[in-house]
């Protein structure tokens, strides 16, 4: 017997079509009485909307795998996906700016005052991404009105809203990525059972390593002919950056850290530095393509920021937002700080040429064998 098709197995049942269709009435809620500008517009918004709206699930899904103790090692290629999902929709989505693009300024200021005190700043979806990657409130840049971001998402009469129910339920369903992250990092086998003592000992001959190449860099400055006073000015450069960098490794950058905390962070960081330096080891393959994926989110997320700058500043110059905020300042400072994993990035400064690593005494730890 031949089998019936399901009732509803069609496009526009499942794609929800006709539903979609009727979201784009703006305030009025009639379409009719829009430009074709406003349209637009709002369509643009509800597009992004949607795009977060997957890169949380793909950002929860690999919060929740990295809260595993231990994170199985054969679920890391999963979350390098989730990873690079999210990379490839912020990369697609810095495109939309282009349609706004077409819009003048003339053409946008015909409904903008309308939109007042409305803006992108009371997306609770981008808040909730920041949320679960763990931005820190004090990286924050103030809107320029009263309270913090979460007061921004008050609607006009004080009262609470959907999207500030939506920031509070995120910030109270568990740790961001950042955190457990980072656990899971300080968990890092380096060059043996991770103890504070192998770690201690393995960042103290990473730090002197890098002293060892000061003496290299200054001789090429000296061959390449520079003045006496240059080469001086650069050693003394050169002897900062070292301080710099042991001071992060060792975690004596922070004064005010008490020595769990710092104990913690030396951990973090004797990881980070473990993975890059010995990237090549088998065991190291995806540990390395994490912090690569992470990596790539960040900077894919920094350039979205950017690229909203610079199109607010084509189509509305600087002026005052209408949320309240100085407008591109606001937003270009945002792009700036709104950083969450400093340590990734910092590790980068302390990195050391492949031939000065200083060797690993059980470098068969880390292989394994497909063939026999
Ligand atoms: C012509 C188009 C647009 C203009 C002129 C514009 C302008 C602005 C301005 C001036 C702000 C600063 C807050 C304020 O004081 O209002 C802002 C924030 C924001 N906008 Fe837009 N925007 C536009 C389109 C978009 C689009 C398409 C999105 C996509 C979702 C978006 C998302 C955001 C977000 C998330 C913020 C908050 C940024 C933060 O606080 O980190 N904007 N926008
Ligand atoms: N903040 C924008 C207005 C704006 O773009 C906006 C207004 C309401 C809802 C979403 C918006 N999009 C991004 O900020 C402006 O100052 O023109």
């Amino acid at each position: 017997m031949q089998q019936k098709t399901p009732p509803g197995t069609n496009y526009w049942d499942y794609i929800r079509v006709e539903d979609l269709l009727t979201l784009q009435g703006g305030m009025g809620r009639d379409e009719s009485q829009l430009g074709n500008d406003e349209v637009m517009f709002i369509v643009v918004h509800q597009v992004y909307e949607l795009w977060f709206k997957l890169v949380l699930r793909e950002l929860t899904t690999a919060r929740d795998l990295f809260m595993k103790e231990p994170v199985p090692d054969n679920e890391l290629a999963a979350a390098v996906r989730s990873f690079r999902r999210v990379v490839t929709i912020f990369q697609q989505a810095v495109n939309h700016f282009q349609v706004m693009e077409t819009m003048t300024t003339r053409d946008y200021l015909e409904f903008r005052d309308q939109l007042i005190p409305a803006s992108g700043f009371q997306s609770a979806q981008l808040r909730e991404i920041e949320i679960l990657l763990g931005l820190e409130d004090e990286r924050r840049v103030p809107l320029g009105r009263e309270g913090s971001y979460k007061e921004a998402l008050r609607s006009p009469d004080g009262s609470a809203s959907v999207a500030l129910a939506r920031v509070e339920t995120r910030l109270a369903s568990g740790p961001p990525l950042r955190e457990v992250l980072y656990r899971w990092l300080s968990r890092t086998p380096v060059d043996g059972p991770s103890d504070p003592q192998v770690v201690r000992r393995f960042l103290e001959k990473f730090v002197a390593s890098m002293r060892g190449e000061i003496e290299r860099r200054v001789q090429i400055a000296l061959d390449k002919a520079l003045t006496p006073a240059d080469v001086e000015r650069l050693r003394e450069r050169y002897e900062a950056e070292v301080r710099h960098a042991e001071a992060f490794l060792l975690a004596e950058d922070d004064p005010g850290a008490d020595e769990a905390t710092r104990e913690k962070r030396r951990a973090i960081r004797a990881g980070l530095v473990f993975i890059e330096s010995y990237r090549e080891l088998p065991r190291l393959a995806w540990p390395r393509e994490i912090l690569d994926a992470v990596i790539d989110m960040e900077q894919a997320m920094l350039i979205w920021r950017q690229r909203h700058a610079r199109m607010v500043e084509r189509v509305i110059g600087r002026r005052t937002g209408t949320g309240g905020s100085a407008g591109v300042d606001y937003l270009d400072q945002t792009a700036l700080r709104y950083r969450v994993f400093h340590d990734i990035w910092a590790v980068r400064t302390v990195l050391l040429r492949k031939p000065v690593v200083p060797s690993i005494a059980r470098a068969e730890d880390y292989g394994f064998r497909i063939e026999d």
